[in-house]
């Protein structure tokens, strides 16, 4: 059912966006432009006033490559294009202020379907404090496409980076993940099952906390201010691709190896008995499902107990799952057995090599 671009290129995703942009402009260039954080992280760092910065980020949904009618309402879709912008500016430690939204309409979504797209889209926007600012409207010819910038401040010097990790710190996570990959396989597996994808009320249901992690995501901009404002933050990323495919992002900006623990890594009851049920291995929608927008990220050693109690005092999950190590840029796990294998670059990656 998705569309996972064109497997004969001889780079992935993210190998495209370096050829593309690496060495295109110096590091003077930059400086001088005021830009402290370029191609590379969640959002971009560039120079503000009285004592912040700002942070710029965009990300695009596609209809068939993000979304489907049977995955998501027209008022989800606007709800997360928002969000995992919003997500974007929490992995750094920001504080979301301003979006511009770029629509591309095709003719399958005039103009009623577009009515609740915006109000998902604000009801995003407003639950963050967004303020709407501008954008873009074209035509497509088939699917609907959806850009958002997103603006967000920080305090100048202290936007948590991809490359701050260092052996000796531990690895924690704020939430559960693997739940939105786990709706979306109910979700596609009811309507194939469906083919029209009309009466899934009569189908069997997807349990309701994983379809909600799909379909109205939360980004973890409270926990995002808390590891920045504690200096608890040493690394951070946003887990959009999945655990794994962040885990290799800050390993290889930081030049470090994560050891993750497979008996510390959190796993939902909801999710495991779905998976169980179908005879899938929860590992996998755990470390490669994706667009979970909890944070991934490593703290000094010496802060794990203060940071437990405060995530503790304020609702938000907190699980330390493994620690930096030496060595070759990487991520490995200690199975439940004590055994350590290596854990693949693999995630989601729109152009997926070979
Ligand atoms: N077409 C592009 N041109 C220039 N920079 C890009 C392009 N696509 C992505 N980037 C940059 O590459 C980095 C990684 O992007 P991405 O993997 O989408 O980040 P995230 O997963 O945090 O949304 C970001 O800094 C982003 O701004
Ligand atoms: C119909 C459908 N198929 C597959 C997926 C799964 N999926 C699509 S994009 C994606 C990863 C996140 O999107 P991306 O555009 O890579 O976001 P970024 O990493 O740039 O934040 C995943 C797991 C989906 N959401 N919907
Ligand atoms: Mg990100
Ligand atoms: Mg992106
Ligand atoms: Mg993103």
């Amino acid at each position: 059912m998705t569309r996972r671009g064109n497997a004969v290129l001889p780079l992935d995703e993210f190998g495209l966006i370096r050829a593309w942009t690496e060495g295109r402009q110096s590091m003077q260039f930059l400086a001088q432009a005021g830009v402290t954080v370029g191609i590379g992280d969640d959002a971009a760092v560039v120079a503000g006033s009285s004592g912040e910065e700002w942070l710029l980020a965009m990300d695009t949904m596609v209809e068939e490559v993000h979304f489907l009618d049977t995955t998501m309402s027209e008022a989800d879709v606007g709800y997360k294009a928002l969000a995992v912008n919003v997500s974007d500016i929490a992995a750094m430690g920001g504080i979301p202020k301003f979006a511009l939204i770029s629509v591309s309409i095709p003719p399958s979504w005039q103009p009623e379907r577009m009515k609740l797209f915006y109000e998902g889209l604000y009801a995003c926007a407003d639950r963050y404090g967004v303020a709407v600012i501008g954008g873009d409207t074209t035509s497509s010819p088939q699917h609907l496409v959806v850009s958002v910038t997103v603006v967000g401040t920080v305090e100048a010097g202290r936007a948590i980076r991809r490359d701050g990790a260092q052996p000796g710190q531990l690895v924690f996570l704020t939430g559960p993940t693997g739940l939105s990959a786990g709706g979306l396989h109910g979700l596609l597996d009811r309507s194939s099952k469906d083919g029209s994808g009309e009466h899934l009320g009569e189908k069997p249901s997807v349990p309701p906390r994983l379809v909600q992690a799909h379909q109205r995501p939360i980004p973890s901009v409270k926990a995002g201010r808390i590891l920045l404002a504690q200096g608890w933050g040493a690394s951070l990323n946003d887990v959009s691709d999945g655990v794994a495919s962040e885990a290799w992002e800050i390993a290889e900006a930081s030049g470090v190896r994560l050891s993750l623990k497979e008996t510390q890594l959190p796993l939902s009851g909801e999710l495991a008995s779905y998976a169980r049920d179908q005879g899938l291995d929860p590992l996998e929608f755990v470390l490669y499902g994706g667009e979970d927008y909890v944070l991934l990220g490593t703290v000094d050693r010496q802060h794990e107990l203060a940071m437990k109690e405060h995530f503790r005092a304020e609702g938000i999950p907190l699980f330390f799952i493994g620690e930096v190590e030496e060595g070759q840029p990487g991520v490995v796990m200690e199975t439940s057995l004590g055994a350590s294998r290596p854990i693949s670059k693999r995630g989601y990656n729109h152009f997926p090599k070979g």
